[in-house]
């Protein structure tokens, strides 16, 4: 499933906050949304799925056209992971996760055996297995990331945006998000502030400055320490890491 965002632009009031993006996810790429903070990251992801209407521009998932499908049939194919995740109500850890297979059912429709295991599924594949009966309020930020990944592993999505997926994540944690999402096979695209697991994880890279995008390639092409320091004010040098052989960057000094 490809996406295709075509000279999107949001507003708030007079604050053009996001302009004429248009991007690309080809089949089954791993693609990274970069950029200071304050760029315009979020509400581009959020304006792809449907939580901000944008001014003007398209979204397409394949065929289906986003801005004008209903949430139900978008929530279908495409999978979200947000960067912030309260709830008002408590709900158990199994609860949450089943709430994935919400748009595959009718209104009425109970969970079948099938959706009990694609759950269970999901929960071990985020080590929260132990954790099923707990209160999602109870748990910590990185618990609580995991569960919204199982939850949105359940709902078998053929396309997934993820908003700083390894926020709150301890380097182990962060690595399994990163593992588990580039093995899905399908299209990804995600805003990481981490470059060295951009540069690793990525197939290709937008980078995003003032609501623009400012430039995009593959990760080697893209992460200069010309393009960072006009992006990210900040002076680096980017070297080959000897043990694993992926691009390094090492940070000097901020101006
Ligand atoms: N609902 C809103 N009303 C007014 N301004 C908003 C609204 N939402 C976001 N903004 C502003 O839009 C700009 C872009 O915000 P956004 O959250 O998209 O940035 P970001 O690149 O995701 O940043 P970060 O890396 O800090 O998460 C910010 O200046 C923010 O204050």
């Amino acid at each position: 499933m490809n996406l295709n965002v075509e000279r999107l632009s949001v507003s708030f009031g007079e604050a053009k906050i996001v302009q004429e993006v248009s991007l690309r996810v080809q089949n089954k790429q791993f693609v990274g949304l970069i950029g200071p903070n304050g760029c315009g990251k979020s509400t581009l992801l959020k304006s792809i799925y449907k939580v901000i209407k944008p001014r003007h521009g398209e979204v397409f998932l394949s065929e289906l056209n986003v801005i004008k499908a209903s949430p139900k049939l978008v929530a279908r194919k495409l999978g979200v992971v947000g960067q912030f995740n309260e709830l008002s109500f408590d709900f158990t850890v199994r609860e949450m996760v089943a709430m994935g297979r919400t748009p595959h059912k009718g209104m009425l429709e109970n969970d079948s055996q099938q959706d009990a295991d694609i759950v269970s599924a999901a929960l071990r594949k985020v080590n929260l297995e132990g954790h099923t009966g707990r209160s999602y309020n109870s748990l910590s930020g990185g618990e609580k990331q995991r569960v919204i990944l199982a939850r949105v592993l359940a709902q078998q999505p053929e396309f997934m945006i993820l908003d700083e997926p390894t926020n709150h994540l301890d380097i182990k944690y962060q690595l399994q998000i990163l593992n588990i999402v580039r093995k899905l096979d399908i299209g990804i695209l995600a805003a990481l502030h981490d470059l060295t697991l951009a540069a690793e994880y990525c197939d290709y890279l937008y980078v995003m400055k003032e609501g623009r995008v400012a430039a995009s390639g593959v990760p080697e092409d893209i992460l200069t320490k010309e393009l960072i320091r006009e992006v990210f004010d900040v002076e680096c040098e980017t070297y080959r890491n000897p043990v694993t052989g992926a691009l390094g960057i090492a940070y000097l000094e901020t101006k």
